[in-house]
């Protein structure tokens, strides 16, 4: 029969945001050599444009992946995401076009962990002032106003990989760590959990942030927060923009209620490095202002890089979705001497049946049989022993409710 599935070279990679070199060597050490390389993100138009004939996309945190995008993707199997938050994809959209969505969830943990401690302790001696009125030809030698980390609390929103990661540092540098999470979570070291967040606002001379953005973390940190907090305290915010009302912030540095902040990331990010950074913090001295670089390192980057080419390797090769963040996970054995066929259909009776129905009435061997769903998807990957007609392949392919089928061979 005639082939169906594509050759490793027509597969079209299309990589955004200058994801680390570690990501394309990896896909072309696996013979995906048709690799569309850009160092920036693009606008909605643009993208769509270029989306229309890739197989996969990989992108980090400026790119949006919208329904729009998705719908002008027909070809798109997966998206990459190098980085860990994945609030930039539209992720029911991509299920609903069943395209498979992957993140590196550990990657730049670390990287982020040891920006925060960094951050809490230039804050608590005053340097970002004192260092720009250097720049500025000043000399503020003093010790007023100036604290060690030793002994404060750390008051950490968030206790998951980032959260955890900065309790352990901190108490390794003699810090107390309180920290407010929905979930009840087994504290590390002497760290314990607050009941409620006004407990924790209320006890933390550095409040830092590491929530995911979602509906209930959107201001999460406002101007009523922002009350709680001690006279003098410092807010660091690393996780989303959407997290911290930011000019409630600059109010509270205005008025002196807080004594400095820390912020990675905003609610309106400049799409590239020449594009100006507009934000009322920049008036203040005792900002610490980046631009959303906590996980940028070296070596978060080129980890990030392996770590998502791989999933994405793993799920052309052979159909594996562990760790997918839209999709059922299916862990698959490598298929030799059969044709495998992965059907992503919507989660409605009758589906495989319908399937099964397809592959009896060939007299169709399937050799093994894989299904996963969730609330909205479900995926089956059936090893086929024999050879099989297009017909069988069309009939499967007009099952109702089915998003894609494809079959590797
Ligand atoms: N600035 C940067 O470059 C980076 C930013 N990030 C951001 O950091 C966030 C956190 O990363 P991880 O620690 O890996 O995520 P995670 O999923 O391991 O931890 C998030 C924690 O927040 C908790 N949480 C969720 N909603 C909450 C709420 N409403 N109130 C209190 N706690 C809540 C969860 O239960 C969980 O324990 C990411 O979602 C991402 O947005 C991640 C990496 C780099
Ligand atoms: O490196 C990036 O572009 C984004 C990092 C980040 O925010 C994340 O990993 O969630």
């Amino acid at each position: 029969m005639a082939k169906i599935s594509l050759d490793k070279d027509k597969i079209r990679f299309l990589l955004l945001e200058g994801v680390h070199q570690s990501a394309v060597d990896t896909l072309k050490a696996d013979g995906y050599t048709n690799i569309d390389y850009l160092k920036t993100s693009l606008p909605e138009a643009e993208l769509i444009e270029r989306i229309s004939d890739a197989h996969f996309v990989g992108i980090r945190s400026r790119t949006q992946l919208t329904r729009r995008v998705f719908e002008s993707a027909p070809k798109l199997i997966a998206a990459g995401c190098f980085c860990i938050g994945t609030n930039q994809v539209d992720l029911e959209a991509a299920q609903e076009h069943g395209v498979a969505v992957f993140n590196a969830p550990f990657s730049n943990t670390r990287s982020v962990a040891e920006l925060v401690i960094a951050e809490a302790i230039l804050l608590l001696r005053g340097i970002p002032e004192k260092s720009a009125a250097c720049h500025r030809g000043g000399w503020l030698k003093s010790a007023a106003g100036a604290y060690e980390i030793r002994g404060k609390t750390l008051g950490i929103i968030g206790y998951g990989s980032i959260g955890s990661q900065v309790s352990v540092l901190a108490e390794s540098l003699g810090m107390k760590v309180a920290f407010y999470d929905v979930i009840t979570k087994l504290p590390l070291g002497n760290a314990v959990q607050a009941r409620n967040l006004n407990e924790l606002l209320n006890r933390a001379d550095i409040v830092s942030l590491h929530v995911p953005e979602t509906g209930a973390t959107k201001n999460m940190i406002g101007a009523a927060e922002i009350a709680q907090m001690k006279p003098g305290a410092i807010l660091i915010n690393a996780s989303r923009g959407t997290v911290v009302d930011i000019d409630a912030l600059a109010r509270a540095l205005g008025d002196g209620h807080l004594g400095g902040t820390a912020i990675d990331v905003f609610p309106v990010e400049p799409r590239s490095n020449t594009e100006e950074f507009v934000s009322p913090l920049r008036a203040f001295d005792n900002a610490i202002l980046t631009p959303h670089i906590g996980g940028s390192t070296q070596e978060a980057q080129e980890n990030i890089g392996v770590e998502v080419a791989e999933k994405l390797v793993k799920y052309s090769d052979n159909g594996t979705t562990t760790s997918s963040v839209n999709f059922p996970e299916v862990a698959l054995p490598t298929h030799e001497n059969v044709h495998r066929l992965l059907h992503v259909h919507k989660n409605i009776p009758g589906v495989l049946t319908a399937i099964n129905q397809v592959f009896s009435s060939h007299d169709i061997n399937i050799a093994s049989q894989y299904l996963q769903t969730n609330d909205k998807v479900g995926y089956v990957v059936v090893d086929i022993e024999r050879d099989y007609s297009e017909v069988a392949l069309k009939q499967l392919r007009d099952i109702e409710g089915t998003i894609r089928c494809r079959v590797l061979f």
